[in-house]
This record gives structure tokens, C-alpha cells and sequence, in this order.
């Protein structure tokens, strides 16, 4: 057992302890705890893939976030640092595993990398993996796809999470996110709790915008298409949102919008287990024009609202399969 020290310090006046920064150890007599979790890695590890077949070329960017954890916590506590995967290695494996292995979706790239940080090391419990994304598009012209120029298109980004214990079936989710989408009619709020806080009138007629943030788990990845699930998600809540081209579909409140585009994506995709979603409530005001008397906006054919980021209401919900498959 190591030796504990104390090297505290009480002021009389106000009885705070002032404790030696610098010592390793403190009495666990005076503060006792225990770790609930622990986790280091590597964020932020950016690579692009390119792979050519003849002339033509194929792209993939992602940003990594790596996080593994020990069966022990000696570097915690005694600045033992032998069992410790170093951030900067786990970068390295990132690199080295794209490169022999190449990256064919995220999802699957995340499974690779928990894989092998679990298989690698037996010391290490659990690995966590975090990637995103960058939406590069291949450029068209007059419909002909350029074989080697992309355009970014952040339309919406493409993120996923792979997590998986010693022992266990990987754990995956993946999610779409800063998907930014409007329409300008076909939605309302009404008839919501009436009393001395409300100075919102009731609206028939109002634009919803809202920046999509949407993450879902599979229950079963064995033989799944990771590409097509994700299109069929974004489909989802895109034609949710947006209904038919020519005639929209209404939406009572963001709530309702929300829980029916999560419930499309469950019913299209056996595989997708639980769905979260948050979507802000992104608000353009009415501009009072009533306040330029001077003016004469009598054949105005357009109007003008004023668009605004902050605040911003924020609707969340998480579904999830039950047993017997009714929602
Ligand atoms: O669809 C909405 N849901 C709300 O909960 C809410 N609250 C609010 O002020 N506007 C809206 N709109």
C-alpha cells in the first residue's frame, strides 16, 4: 500500500484546508472517493484517404477521436505511467490502420479501431471511437462526375461511435448532424398553456427552421449497409419535414415533426434500435414595419422577417424498439 501523506493546512478563521498541490498523495481519512470513470485518448486526428482506380479517384476525410480505458488505474494515482497507450500512439494507430486497411465507412473503420486496441492490449477494458466525416462531393458538370475534383458540400455531416467492453459485441451507433433545413409554411403552434408567462399568440402560419441533430444505435451491424442506412435516416427526416414537393405536409409543433421523422426512420430500418434527436426551434421574427409611417409598402410583393440564432428553442426525444415493436 502506498504511504499517505497529508499536507494540509487549516486556516482558523475559515477552516479551508489549503492542500500542497504538489504532494501525490492526500489523507483518505479527510477525502475519500472512487473513480467512475476514466478515459484518455486522442481527438481531433485528422486524415484524408485517396484511393485511385486509374483515373479516377475516390476520397475520404474523417477527424478520429480515440478513447480507450486500462484495468487499473496506477496512472491515476501513483503517476505510473508503464501501462499507458500514449494519445500520440493512438494516433499513430489511426494513421497505420487507415492505411493497411483503408477505410470503407466510418462505422466500419470505428469497429477496426476497437478491435484492435482491445485486441492489441489485454490491459485495456474498453476503447470508444468517435468519428466524423467531411462532406466532400465529387464536382458534376452537365451531369458528368469529375474523376478527381470534389467540392466540400456541408449539406450535413456524417458522424458515428463505436464502443466496445472486453468480451462484448461492439456497441454502434451513427448519427447525422448540422443538417440546416426551412420551410416556410405549412407549420403552426397552437393552443399551448395559456397563462401569465405566454406572450406568444397562437400562429397558423409560420417558417420552421430547425439545424438537425440526429443519433442512432443498431441493435444487429452483421451484414449491413452502413451507406444506405445512413441515406435512408437523412431521407427520413427529410421528407418528414418537407412532405411532397408540390403541396408540403403540415406540422403542429416541432414535437410532433420530430417524433414522427424518428419514428420513419425505426419502421424503415430494422437494424436501428434506439434514435435521439434534437432539433432547436430556429425563430425568424416578424419585422414591425408599422414603426416607418412614412413608408408605403402597399404593393410590396415580398416580406421580410428577421432571421435569429440565439435563443433558440430546443426539442429533444429518444425512442427506442420495444419488445413487441409497437411505438
Ligand atoms: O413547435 C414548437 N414547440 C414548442 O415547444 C415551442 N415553444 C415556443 O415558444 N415555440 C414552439 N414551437
Amino acid at each position: 500500500m502506498q504511504e499517505v501523506i497529508l499536507k494540509a493546512f487549516f486556516i482558523v478563521d475559515n477552516f479551508l484546508p489549503i492542500i500542497d498541490p504538489y504532494s501525490c498523495t492526500m489523507s483518505s481519512s479527510v477525502v475519500s472517493s472512487e473513480f467512475v470513470h476514466t478515459g484518455y485518448g486522442k481527438n481531433y486526428v485528422k486524415l484524408i484517404q485517396l484511393r485511385r482506380d486509374g483515373p479516377v479517384h475516390y476520397v475520404k476525410e474523417v477527424e478520429v477521436n480515440t478513447q480507450i480505458t486500462l484495468n487499473n488505474h496506477r496512472d491515476y494515482l501513483f503517476g505510473d505511467n508503464s501501462d499507458i497507450i500514449a494519445t500520440d500512439s493512438q494516433k499513430n494507430t489511426t494513421y497505420i490502420l487507415a492505411k493497411q486497411f483503408g477505410i470503407e465507412t466510418i462505422e466500419k473503420f470505428g469497429m477496426l479501431m476497437c478491435e484492435h486496441f482491445l485486441n492489441k492490449y489485454r490491459h485495456v477494458v474498453n476503447a470508444k471511437i468517435y468519428i466524423e466525416e467531411a462532406p466532400w462531393r465529387r464536382i458534376e458538370k452537365n451531369g458528368r462526375q469529375h474523376v478527381h475534383a470534389f467540392v466540400m458540400s456541408p449539406e450535413s455531416k456524417r458522424f458515428c461511435e463505436v464502443e466496445q467492453k472486453r468480451g462484448e459485441k461492439a456497441c454502434v451507433a451513427a448519427g447525422i448532424k448540422d443538417m440546416k433545413i426551412l420551410k416556410t409554411t405549412q407549420s403552426a403552434f397552437r393552443n399551448f398553456v395559456d397563462d401569465e408567462y405566454r406572450t406568444l399568440p397562437d400562429v397558423d402560419d409560420r417558417f420552421f427552421s430547425t439545424i438537425v441533430y440526429c443519433r442512432w444505435t443498431y441493435n444487429d451491424v452483421t451484414g449491413l449497409d452502413f451507406d444506405r442506412a445512413w441515406d435512408i435516416v437523412k431521407s427520413a427526416i427529410i421528407d418528414t419535414f418537407a412532405g411532397p414537393p408540390e403541396t408540403g405536409v403540415f406540422s403542429p409543433s416541432v414535437q410532433k415533426t420530430l417524433y414522427l421523422a424518428e419514428k420513419n426512420a425505426l419502421a424503415l430500418i430494422p437494424q436501428v434500435d434506439t434514435i435521439e434527436m434534437t432539433l432547436p426551434n430556429v425563430h425568424y421574427f416578424n419585422i414591425d414595419f408599422k414603426r416607418f409611417p412614412k413608408m408605403e409598402f402597399g404593393g410590396s410583393k415580398q416580406d421580410v422577417y428577421l432571421p435569429t440564432d440565439k435563443p433558440s428553442g430546443n426539442i429533444q426525444a429518444t425512442i427506442r424498439r420495444s419488445q413487441t415493436s409497437k411505438l
